[in-house]
């Protein structure tokens, strides 16, 4: 079973083998998808045993799966608590949050928690006690095995740390508002749904990150890695790898294709062959040291690019529809995006001063000053564009596009006072944690300005995660969103009558539901 869908899906299935693996691995990349994305030490098929969920005892009138486990819904005594999850996923959650408190159980290897302080424990302990759905380059059977396999996962990130950080993501600011400024233009003030001109927005300025002048064909085969995808997020049950479904032919083809044509541009790379005209993160993996392998350079472009391509996408989805719905509030970002044009202070250039220190440094982003947006220094975008960069973090307080993460025990834990044992799951609800008063006052309310002085508890605000395996792409998303913030607001009049009736889409990224706008090109001031 797996609930927790989110960018989690995604990574358990390209992390479980590593980019270079193929079926004859026994299972595959899709294996971590199909069998709800794990390298558990379980047998093939045997987590969705945990679909047929043990029917709970009755103790002392409340429900309890087991003396050891939280409270949980009892659920359909063959399937669980699944069809009800599926006919409405958060409304589910909230349901059982009310009734249950902050940690209750899904079934017998499953919990939820909507508590900040629990989730900034396991998100701290993850790569000691817990992994992240599946570790790259895992060809891990068991999760006590999957520490191993993160070590050069995260060789990989410290080695992107300063490509990636906020005084080098400035690099890429001007092509990615060329890309924004030529993908929007090119729906001509048509009507169009948002998510997929965002989808190309962010195929493109992604595979220009990673690969430079050698990213040409990567767009296009995101596309179809993503449309190939969709179908294991959005279900939570899924056939093993072995299948030979449609749904499992086609991620194996598309992801195969992917596989093919990032091992042929590493390879000429590193044969000197192609050359990228500036520094992209390629060319950084490939002056690692200690050197990092072909799989490994290959395996961290193919995270790199899924990561940077569907959750960005939703982002700007979810940006859209809140500017959309507020002509107030794009007039005023108009202003201070024309005062900042003024002033000289806006894209700023490569190689601007005073990047806040990285939220690695210590794996707590909430300790490198404004909550859960590190790097928010006085050379990025975002301290010349407040206003832009305030009502992005409220879209993205509101609409986490990574709404649910997932972690997996590796060693017997504790969880609010829970014994877990390895292979058990714990999803962290970042959405309802978002919206919770206690942290959040008029948690609904759309409110840019409690971002003057907001100071959430550690865990309250997740939108990239945080502990060691926070987003590493949180610098540059933050300056390209407050980019398009600032841009969209300056340019075009959105025109989305819809805007107001579309409904957040709980699959694996959220985003709202079939969103349509027309981007209608300003007359210039
Ligand atoms: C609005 C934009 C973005 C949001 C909201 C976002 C959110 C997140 C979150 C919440 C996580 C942590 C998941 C977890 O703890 O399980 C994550 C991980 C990750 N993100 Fe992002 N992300 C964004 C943009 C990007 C970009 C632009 C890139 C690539 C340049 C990227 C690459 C990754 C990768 C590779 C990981 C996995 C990190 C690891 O497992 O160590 N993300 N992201």
């Amino acid at each position: 079973m797996r609930p927790g869908l989110g960018i989690d899906r995604v990574r358990g299935v390209i992390h479980s083998r590593g980019v270079g693996s193929s079926r004859e691995d026994g299972e595959g990349h899709a294996g971590a998808a199909a069998r709800g994305g794990a390298s558990r030490g379980q047998g093939q098929g045997q987590r969705q045993v945990h679909l047929l969920a043990v029917p709970p005892r009755q103790v002392g009138g409340r429900r309890r799966l087991d003396a050891a486990r939280p409270p949980g819904p009892r659920g359909h005594w063959l399937m669980g608590n699944v069809a009800e999850y599926e006919r409405d996923r958060i409304g589910f959650l909230r349901r059982h949050h009310r009734e249950f408190g902050d940690v209750f159980s899904f079934d017998e290897r499953t919990v939820f928690t909507v508590d900040p302080r629990l989730a900034h424990q396991v998100l701290a302990a993850t790569n000691r006690e817990y992994v992240t759905e599946a570790a790259p380059f895992a060809g891990a059977s068991a999760p006590r095995d999957a520490g191993e396999f993160a070590g050069p996962w995260m060789r990989a990130r410290r080695a992107l740390r300063g490509a990636l950080g906020d005084d080098a993501a400035g690099e890429w600011d001007a092509a990615f508002l060329a890309a924004l400024d030529a993908a929007l233009g090119r729906t001509a003030g048509r009507p169009v749904d948002v998510l997929p001109v965002m989808l190309g927005l962010a195929a493109e300025t992604v595979a220009g990150l990673c690969l430079g002048a050698d990213a040409a064909e990567v767009p296009e085969l995101l596309a179809v890695n993503h449309a190939a995808l969709l179908p294991f997020e959005e279900a939570s049950y899924q056939l093993p790898a072995w299948v030979p479904s449609r749904r499992n032919r086609r991620f194996f083809r598309a992801h195969g294709r992917m596989t093919e044509a990032l091992t042929r541009i590493v390879a000429a790379r590193r044969a000197g062959a192609a050359r990228s005209g500036g520094r992209d993160l390629l060319g950084v993996l490939l002056d690692a040291r200690p050197a990092l392998s072909e799989r490994e350079v290959t395996t961290t472009l193919w995270s790199l690019l899924i990561g940077g391509h569907g959750v960005p996408a939703a982002a700007l989805t979810s940006l859209v529809r809140e500017l959309a719905l507020r002509p107030g509030l794009t007039a005023a970002l108009a202003s201070e995006a024309a005062q900042a044009a003024a002033a000289g202070e806006a894209p700023r250039n490569p190689g601007d001063p005073g990047a806040a220190e990285s939220p690695e440094s210590d794996g707590t982003p909430e300790s490198a000053g404004t909550p859960g947006t590190p790097g928010a220094g006085e050379g990025c975008p975002r301290a010349r564009l407040p206003l832009a960069e305030a009502v992005v973090r409220e879209v993205l307080r509101l609409s986490p596009p990574a709404w649910m993460l997932t972690r997996v025990a590796c060693v017997p834990a504790e969880l609010g006072g829970w014994r877990l044992r390895p292979g058990d799951e714990v999803l962290l609800t970042a959405y309802l944690i978002h919206r919770d008063p206690r942290w959040w006052p008029r948690p609904d309310e759309f409110d840019p300005s409690r971002w003057d002085t907001a100071h959430p508890p550690p865990g309250a605000h997740l939108p990239f995660g945080s502990g060691p395996r926070y987003c590493p792409g949180s610098s540059v998303a933050m300056r390209q969103l407050t980019l398009a913030a600032s841009r969209i607001a300056q340019r075009f009049h959105l025109d989305a009558p819809d805007a107001a009736a579309t409904v957040p889409a709980f699959s694996g990224r959220l985003a709202p539901a079939g969103l349509r706008a027309a981007f209608r090109p300003r007359r210039p001031a």
